[in-house]
């Protein structure tokens, strides 16, 4: 999650970081740094902190959000007073959310009493996104952990974008009347085009301050996207290299070995290059093509990111290869039997993409002419994302 105050450790602290203890102690001190001592990114243990994952229902709740509070619980790294909400219109019991998230979770034997009180700390209701009496029950729920009405509340907006407006309306209106702050996690695709996303913004600007939302893109946390910016600005070799006269394309791959998997609901209206491409993708390329930040405060970076943006034209359809997978009747495996069309989530007959393949052009000194050429796609046969430059030499850097 990135905010105005995230730069908090430089690229010199981090790469102190020898083990996962020191890792741990430098997060903890910076939770406690006095830059951070700002409403809302101050780690503050005596109030109670409440988050709610809005779609806890699904795959990304599952596959990312839960494990990840579990890790922060048990490194110590939230709150000791934090409750955690799971919000969606399943009608799941506790068991049975549970059991959806378990193979996700990483827990070693001797941890598994930790794990047992971080569950303790979890409760699920099952509400609509569009249903008034709903958030107010909810809010019910989660007031009752307060003292004296005090609380700080994330909600975290884990559904398709179509309900990122009607979400955060009934937020804003029914769990916004405690004393403490409110911070909304919003998720990519912002919008299908730059009119909805404008939209997006209009309708989020109207009801909560730019500081309580957070757009968030995963693939900033990875650890090779991380220290993509060290790998270029921090090795001279490389650095006095990177350019056209040294590089002849680069090629940036995202391929993973299954399909959608039930999450048509959200997928299916949105398709590979609105949910892979146009973020992960770019915010990798951004960070391969952008010139040298002024500082490593996140303005910088993103200053840096948005110019070389701005230098890539329009991309043509000739530029652009688009395609659905199949099954394979003779795979070993049952789930590579079925195709996209199988998911029984899917529409029938759509012809959304789940692969994309498009070449782009930085119409700028350093990239003029070298091709940079993205690739994405569900249900292939490889897992792995990475970017490859053919150098003076040809280097692969793999991000999964
Ligand atoms: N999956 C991932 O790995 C990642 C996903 N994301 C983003 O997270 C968001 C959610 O993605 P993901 O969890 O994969 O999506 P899912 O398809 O799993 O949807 C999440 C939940 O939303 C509800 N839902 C789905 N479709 C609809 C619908 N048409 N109308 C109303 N409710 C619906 C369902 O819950 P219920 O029916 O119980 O209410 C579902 O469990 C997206 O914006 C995606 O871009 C970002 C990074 C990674
Ligand atoms: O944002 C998304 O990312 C996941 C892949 O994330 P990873 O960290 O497991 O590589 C992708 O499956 C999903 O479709 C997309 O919404």
């Amino acid at each position: 999650m990135f905010s105005k105050n995230s730069g908090h450790y430089d690229l010199v602290e981090r790469s102190k970081m020898n083990t996962l203890e020191e890792a741990l102690r430098l997060i903890r001190t910076s939770l406690n740094s006095p830059q951070m001592d700002v409403e809302g990114a101050h780690y503050d243990q005596n109030i109670t902190h409440l988050i709610v994952v809005m779609g806890a229902s699904g795959d990304l709740a599952k596959k990312k959000i839960y494990p990840t509070l579990w890790m922060l619980f048990r490194d110590k790294l939230i709150p000791d007073k934090t409750f955690i909400y799971g919000y969606s219109r399943s009608k799941l019991t506790m068991e049975q959310l549970i059991s959806n998230v378990s193979p996700y979770l990483k827990c070693n034997e001797n941890e598994k009493e930790r794990l047992a009180e971080f569950w303790s700390y979890n409760f699920y209701i099952a509400g609509s996104y569009d249903s008034s009496a709903d958030y107010r029950s909810l809010n019910v729920k989660l007031s009752k952990h307060e003292i004296a009405g005090i609380s700080n509340r994330l909600f975290y907006l884990a559904i398709p974008p179509s309900l990122f407006e009607v979400t955060t309306t009934h937020i804003h209106e029914t769990c916004m009347d405690h004393k403490g702050w409110t911070r909304v996690i919003i998720e990519k695709p912002f919008g299908r085009d730059a009119a909805s996303s404008l939209e997006l913004s209009d309708h989020l600007a109207k009801l909560f301050s730019e500081d309580q939302v957070y757009r968030i893109d995963h693939y900033l946390g990875k650890e090779m996207v991380q220290n993509l910016m060290t790998l270029r600005f921090g090795n001279r070799i490389l650095n006095t290299g990177w350019n056209r006269d040294n590089i002849a394309q680069v090629q940036i791959t995202f391929k993973e070995p299954f399909g959608t998997e039930g999450r048509g609901g959200y997928f299916d209206s949105f398709g590979i290059i609105r949910d892979v491409m146009q973020n992960h993708l770019l915010q990798i390329l951004s960070l391969v093509a952008m010139e040298k930040p002024a500082t490593i405060h996140p303005d910088d970076v993103r200053n840096e990111k948005v110019k070389v943006l701005k230098c890539i034209p329009k991309v043509e359809m000739s530029d652009v290869v688009l395609g659905q997978y199949v099954g394979n009747t003779e795979a070993t495996e049952e789930h590579k039997k079925f195709g996209y069309s199988d998911d029984k989530t899917v529409p029938s007959g759509s012809k959304t993409a789940t692969f994309a393949s498009a070449v782009l052009k930085i119409n700028n000194e350093r990239w003029d002419g070298v091709p940079f050429i993205l690739k994405c796609g569900k249900g292939m046969c490889l897992s792995n994302l990475f970017y490859k430059c053919h150098f003076l030499f040809y280097f692969v850097l793999n991000v999964s």
